[in-house]
């Protein structure tokens, strides 16, 4: 188990969200504002030329743009990887790197868990850099379309530490309380915003990681927001009862078509909690097993982990089945020593995972008392 300094590694936002939904229009806004001094956007676009950096305005010296061409999730990995090795030098200046914070902005058209498995696996960027935040943007006025038709975009949604509903001056109010309720089905734990024409307090949107910049301390409540997942029910259950009413009072044609296969009935997002502090090798084991199995429909998996033998908090974060370097957290952040886990799934529900874990322990119960083969031997998915 390895630990890391975050403290000293460059956080990095990812701006997501589908075509048109306003990214750009955000990011113009943010450079300007003076807490996104020294940072640094790369945007991506999809095509050969891109245009969207001559969209951001230059309003200050220090901030710097890079562009690269392509399609960031699939050709262009290598090249975020390059990219981010080479700004380390390439905006520096007598030994001094010229930027303490990055954002990248994708491609509208992609899913960006690619990305963030990119951020994860390479050793340079991991050693380098440490994901601050998903960001996505969901048109206010196209986006409950949106989400019924492309799939990247529910996922856009689903793996976003913030959501922010754009060109909601646009939308009827009633339009706007169905696509909230269905975002916080579909991530409870993002919290939504509203930006006016990309007008957002830039400190609503950076430091959604475990750290806060230049703070040694963990912020694991904020970072969790473990709170939001207790009303899960609640809200599925109000999402269903809302759509309905919509339904049969403003649109008939609409309503039916939202609730035949939509592409988020797949999606889950839940909190795995656990009482008493956990074995790490059946810890290790199960998630081992777990990722290996279910790997590619984990979309994003972070918690905080009691181990029996540790007398600190160890922390987990992962997208399918790669994992950030564990961290060791120098406290416990509250008197709440459970396990918590959040994941953000496709296709996986929260008795998958519940059932996996109790049948964990219960053979290494049952081996401890005969001695037996490792637990892994014995469950199968
Ligand atoms: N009325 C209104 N329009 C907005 C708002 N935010 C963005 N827009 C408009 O929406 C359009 C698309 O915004 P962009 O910022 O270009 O969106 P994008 O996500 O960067 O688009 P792509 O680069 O195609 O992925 C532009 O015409 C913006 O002016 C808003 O809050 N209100």
């Amino acid at each position: 188990m390895t630990s890391t300094a975050p403290a000293s590694l460059i956080p990095v936002s990812l701006l997501t969200g589908f075509l048109g939904s306003g990214k750009t229009t955000l990011l113009n806004y943010l450079v300007a504002q003076p807490e996104l001094k020294d940072t640094l956007v790369i945007i991506n676009e999809f095509g050969e030329i891109g245009l969207d950096h001559l969209l951001v305005a230059h309003s200050q010296d220090d901030v710097v743009v890079e562009m690269s061409s392509g399609c960031l999730c699939c050709t262009i990995r290598g090249d975020l990887k390059k990219t981010l090795k080479d700004i380390t030098w390439r905006f520096a200046e007598g030994g001094q790197r010229k930027f303490n914070r990055v954002v990248i902005e994708t491609t509208g058209l992609a899913s960006p868990v690619p990305i963030l498995h990119t951020l994860m696996t390479d050793e340079f960027i991991a050693s380098r850099y440490r994901l601050d935040g998903v960001i996505t943007t969901v048109d206010a006025v196209n986006g409950m379309s949106t989400l019924d038709q492309h799939l990247e975009a529910v996922q856009q949604a689903a793996v976003a530490d913030r959501l922010l509903l754009t060109k909601s001056d646009l939308a009827d109010p009633a339009q706007l309380q169905l696509l909230q309720q269905r975002l916080k089905t579909l991530n409870p734990g993002a919290p939504q915003l509203l930006p006016e024409q990309g007008k957002i307090a830039p400190l609503e949107l950076l430091n959604a990681g475990l750290f806060k910049s230049g703070e040694k301390t963990p912020d694991v409540e904020r970072w969790l927001n473990e709170q939001a997942f207790s009303d899960d029910h609640e809200a599925h259950d109000h999402a269903h009862h809302e759509h309905h009413e919509h339904g049969h009072q403003h649109a008939h044609e609409e309503h039916h078509h939202h609730d035949v296969n939509r592409h988020d009935d797949h999606i889950r997002a839940f909190c795995f909690s656990f009482e008493q502090p956990i074995d790490p090798q059946l810890f290790d084991e199960w998630l081992s097993l777990l990722v290996g199995f279910k790997g590619p429909n984990i979309l994003r998996i972070k918690g905080i982990v009691n181990l029996i033998g540790e007398d600190k908090p160890v922390v987990i974060h992962g997208v399918q089945h790669i994992f950030h370097p564990t961290v060791s957290l120098p406290a416990w952040p509250s008197e709440d020593r459970r396990t918590r886990i959040v994941f953000i799934t496709r296709d996986i529900e929260q008795a998958t995972i519940e059932r996996s874990f109790a049948a964990f322990m219960q053979a290494q119960a049952i081996e401890q008392e005969q001695n037996k083969k490792p637990v892994s031997d014995n469950y199968s998915w």
